[in-house]
C-alpha cells in the first residue's frame, strides 16, 4: 500500500547539512497498525511529513496505493491528502471556536460534502468513540482523552485509507493513553483503516502489527 524508494531528506541550515532521512526503502502493508519508534531527532516526523505529502523529500519516490505523490503538484497532493488521509496529533489540534461535532464535520465540509451527510457521519463516529453525550459542548471543556477521541473521529470522517498519528498518547496519562490505543485498534479492526503511529512510547508496539525503528534517518523493520 505504501512504497518508498531511496527516500532522503536533507535540510541545510547555516551552510550545514542535516540528513534527516538517509536512503529509506520500505513497503508497508494495507490495513495494519504500524508503529515507528526512534529517539528524538532521528527523522520520524520528517518521514511522516514526506509520506503524507506535507513536506517534499530531497530525493526518492513515494507511492500510496500506486499513486506516486512525489511527482505531483502541491495542489494535487493537497487534494489527494484531503480525500485519502487523516491526522491525529499529540495536542489534538482541535479548533477552539467550533464545538465537538463541528470539529468532526469540518474535513468533510472542506471536501465539499453535504452538511446533512456530514452531520449524520459525525454523529455516527462520535457514538463510536464514546462521545454521544458531548456532541454540542465547547472543546475547551474536554479532558485530554475526550479531546483525542474527537480528533480520532475527525481523522476518520472522510473514510481515509491511512491515518497518520504523531505521538497520539504523548499528552495523556498511562490509562487514558491505553484507552486511546484500544480505540485505534478497534477502529483498525472494524473499519480496516491503516494507522501509522510515530512515537517514543514503547507500549504502542503492543497494539501494532508491524514495528519500525528510525535511527539517524535510517529505517529498520523490527
Ligand atoms: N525544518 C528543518 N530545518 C532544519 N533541520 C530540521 C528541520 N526539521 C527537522 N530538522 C532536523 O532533522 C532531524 C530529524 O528531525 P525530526 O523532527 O524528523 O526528528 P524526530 O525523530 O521526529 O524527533 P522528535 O521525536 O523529537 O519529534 C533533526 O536533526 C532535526 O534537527
Amino acid at each position: 500500500m505504501i512504497k518508498v524508494e531511496d527516500l532522503s531528506k536533507i535540510y541545510t541550515e547555516r551552510a550545514k547539512e542535516v540528513r534527516a532521512l538517509d536512503n529509506v526503502n520500505v513497503e508497508m502493508n494495507e490495513g495494519e497498525i504500524i508503529s515507528i519508534l526512534g529517539p528524538s531527532g532521528s527523522g520520524k516526523s520528517t518521514f511522516l511529513n514526506c509520506l503524507s505529502g506535507i513536506d517534499r523529500p530531497t530525493h526518492g519516490k513515494i507511492f500510496i496505493d500506486d499513486y506516486e505523490i512525489t511527482n505531483k503538484s502541491d495542489n494535487e497532493v493537497t487534494e489527494f491528502r484531503a480525500k485519502n488521509m487523516g491526522f491525529i496529533f499529540q495536542f489534538f489540534n482541535l479548533i477552539p471556536v467550533l464545538n465537538v461535532i463541528e470539529n468532526v464535520k469540518l474535513p468533510m465540509l472542506i471536501n465539499e460534502q453535504k452538511e446533512k451527510l456530514a452531520e449524520e457521519k459525525a454523529k455516527e463516529l462520535l457514538i463510536k468513540v464514546g462521545l454521544e453525550d458531548k456532541m454540542n459542548v465547547d472543546v475547551s471543556t474536554l479532558s485530554g482523552g475526550e479531546a483525542q477521541r474527537v480528533s480520532i473521529a475527525r481523522a476518520l470522517i472522510n473514510e481515509p485509507k491511512i491515518v497518520w498519528a504523531d505521538e497520539p498518547t504523548g499528552a495523556l496519562d498511562k490509562k487514558t493513553g491505553n484507552e486511546i490505543l484500544e480505540l485505534i485498534k478497534n477502529l483498525n479492526e472494524t473499519k480496516g483503516t491503516s494507522f501509522i503511529i510515530v512515537t517514543h512510547d514503547p507500549k504502542v508496539t503492543k497494539f501494532s502489527n508491524s514495528i519500525y525503528l528510525m535511527e539517524s534517518g535510517k529505517l529498520r523493520k523490527q
